[in-house]
C-alpha cells in the first residue's frame, strides 16, 4: 500500500504511545531514522501532520521533516520558516481562564502552544464536563474554535484542519503526485482520512474500530512502527 504513497503521519498516539502528560511523550532513538529512510524510499513524500505546534515538533526532533502543526494551521519545510496565522489576542485570555480553572484541580494541566492553548484532564477525568463547559464558552469568540482531543479541550484559531492541510500539501511540493495515505488515531485525524480518500488515497485508523473515514486500521503504535518498517523493506 505504501508504493507510490504520499504519507501523512499523525504524531501522538500514532508514532508514539499516549503518555500521562504532553511533556512526558518519548521519541525513541529509532523513530527519526526510520522516518528518514522511509521518506527517501518514497522520494520525499512524507509529512507529519499534528495537533502539536511546529515549534514543539521541531523540539521533539522532527526539524528535518515537512510539518503541518496545530491541526493544519501551521506549515514548515525542513529548516524553513514557519507559516502560521498570528496568535489571537484572545488566546491569552483563554489561557488565563484555563489556569484559574486548573489552579485548585490537581491533575488538570494547561498546555501553552504557539497559537492555541489546551486544557488537559487526563490526570483528573472527573473534571471532564466542567473543562468542556469552560472551553465551550470561548468557542466562536474572536475567531476561535473548540478542538476536542484525547482527554483534551483546546482553543485555537478557526479556518483549517488536518484535511485542509492534506489538500494544501498535495497541491505542490514533495507530496504532489503521490497517493495520499493518512495514518492517525484521534478524532482530529478524521478530516485527514476524508481528504486522503477524496484525493484517491485512504486513511488508516490506529486503535480500536469506530465510525471513521479510514478504510483500514492498525491496532496500536507498535503495529504502525512495524507497518512503516515493512514499508522500508518492501520499497527498498
Ligand atoms: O495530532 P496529534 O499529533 O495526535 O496531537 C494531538 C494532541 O496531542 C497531545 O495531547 C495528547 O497526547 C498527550 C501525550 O501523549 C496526552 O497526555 C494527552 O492526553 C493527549 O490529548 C498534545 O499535548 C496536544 O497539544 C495535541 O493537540
Amino acid at each position: 500500500m505504501l508504493t507510490g504513497a504520499a504519507l501523512f503521519l499523525d504524531f501522538d498516539g500514532t508514532l508514539t504511545p499516549i503518555s500521562a502528560t504532553p511533556d512526558g511523550v518519548i521519541v525513541d532513538d529509532g523513530l527519526v531514522p526510520l522516518l528518514l529512510t522511509l521518506r527517501e524510499r518514497l522520494d520525499g513524500r512524507l509529512a507529519i501532520v499534528s495537533g502539536r505546534s511546529v515549534e514543539t515538533l521541531r523540539a521533539l526532533g522532527f526539524g528535518d521533516f515537512l510539518l503541518a502543526g496545530t491541526h493544519g494551521l501551521e506549515f514548515a519545510r525542513p529548516g524553513g520558516a514557519v507559516e502560521a496565522p498570528p496568535r489571537p489576542a484572545a488566546i491569552d485570555d483563554v489561557e488565563a481562564a484555563f489556569h484559574a480553572f486548573a489552579a485548585d484541580k490537581p491533575g488538570v494541566l494547561v498546555e501553552r502552544k504557539s497559537i492555541s492553548v489546551g486544557l488537559h484532564y487526563r490526570g483528573a477525568p472527573v473534571w471532564q464536563d466542567a473543562a468542556h463547559a469552560l472551553a465551550r464558552q470561548w468557542a466562536n469568540h474572536d475567531g476561535l474554535a473548540l478542538q476536542q482531543g484525547k482527554m483534551l479541550y483546546e482553543l485555537r484559531p478557526d479556518g483549517a484542519d488536518k484535511g485542509s492541510a492534506v489538500h494544501a500539501l498535495m497541491a505542490q511540493g514533495p507530496m504532489a503526485g503521490g497517493v495520499p495515505v493518512f495514518i492517525g488515531d484521534d478524532v482530529t485525524d478524521e478530516e485527514g482520512f476524508a481528504a486522503a480518500a477524496d484525493l484517491g488515497g485512504a486513511g488508516i485508523l490506529v486503535g480500536p474500530k469506530r465510525a471513521t473515514y479510514a478504510a483500514y486500521s492498525l491496532e496500536q503504535v507498535a503495529a504502525v512502527r512495524h507497518y512503516l518498517a515493512e514499508g522500508v523493506s518492501r520499497l527498498g
